[in-house]
């Protein structure tokens, strides 16, 4: 049908292992989707890939079975400025879902209000040119001012190469901003090179700046299989995020990126990026802020 998945596309994980990693108490999945299904919730026509269908019902069996208590499920280019879905997964969630949702600069007062009112606590840009057709800078200030009123945040997604052209943009949001996956730095160049630099110059200068140190499967070239002995899935991305994580305990996020969209060499088994965790964040505390404190600060500030 006209929901035909890209050429390539992986199914997520069937059947992923129960990590052997105990998540703390109370911890949040803070990167995750629900696509679809295309029939229900059609992709946007301007898309640049159609996933699998993936949805909530999935999502928060996985969820359970990883030992999650909630999720901050952010809105994805193949739906666009659609959110339909994801309103229907956060009302489906019974309050243990937030949103982050994908809206245009003609997006309305009321229609804010509803998302609001859905869970949605922040806004997501797109500057990784393979996903969009322009990137967003223009509508990002004029949507920045529409969301104040809600004191939502702004989530962005871009290529580490990127960053110096766009550092002096960023660093004028005036919200909370939310960096996916450290920005994608290139794990193949030195982790105290002058690349990764700019990126923790970022974090130093902008405290209003978090990371989610997630999506080791998307940076890693030496791939899941941990050696012989060693413990280490995903080793070469280990040096990046422990870094961020070390130097800012108070502004890191985790999440799964269930279910991997535009992943082609390998699917990642869910339960094995959970015990990817501790090579990350390597004592209990470190362990509660990344997953617990921090995720609730931003996206449960009420508390509950
Ligand atoms: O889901 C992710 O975080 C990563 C990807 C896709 C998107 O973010 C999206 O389509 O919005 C990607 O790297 O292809």
């Amino acid at each position: 049908g006209d929901f035909e998945k890209s050429e390539g596309w992986l199914d997520w994980y069937d059947g992923p292992s129960t990590p052997t990693f105990r998540l703390p108490e109370g911890s949040v999945d803070a990167h995750c989707h629900v696509f679809g299904p295309g029939g229900q919730f059609p992709y946007a026509p301007q898309r640049k890939y159609t996933p699998c269908d993936a949805s909530a019902d999935q999502l928060f069996a996985l969820r359970d079975q990883l030992g999650f208590d909630r999720n901050v499920i952010v809105q994805a280019t193949c739906h666009g400025s659609d959110n339909r879905a994801l309103v229907d997964a956060l009302q489906r969630s019974g309050g243990r879902a937030r949103g982050v949702a994908t809206v245009r600069r003609d997006v309305t007062d009321d229609q804010l209000a509803e998302l609001h009112e859905a869970g949605v606590r922040g806004v997501r840009f797109n500057f990784v040119k393979r996903l969009v057709d322009r990137v967003p800078t223009d509508s990002l200030e004029e949507i920045v001012a529409k969301i104040a009123p809600l004191g939502w945040h702004v989530v962005i997604y871009f290529e580490a190469e990127d960053l110096p052209e766009l550092y002096d943009f960023f660093s004028s949001i005036p919200t909370d901003l939310v960096v996916d996956h450290m920005g994608r730095p290139d794990v193949t160049k030195d982790p105290d090179g002058p690349e990764f630099e700019l990126f923790l110059r970022f974090m130093r200068e902008n405290t209003n700046v978090w990371t989610k140190v997630s999506c080791p499967e998307r940076l890693s070239v030496t791939g899941p299989r941990a050696l012989e002995g060693e413990q280490h899935a995903y080793r070469d991305v280990v040096p990046f995020a422990r870094r961020v994580v070390e130097e800012f305990p108070s502004r890191v996020l985790w999440g799964t990126d269930w279910p991997h969209p535009n992943l082609k060499d390998h699917m990642p088994d869910d339960g094995l990026l959970v015990d990817y965790i501790p090579q990350i964040a390597a004592t209990s505390e470190l362990q509660r802020q990344l997953l617990v404190d921090n995720p609730r600060r931003l996206y449960w500030p009420e508390g509950v």
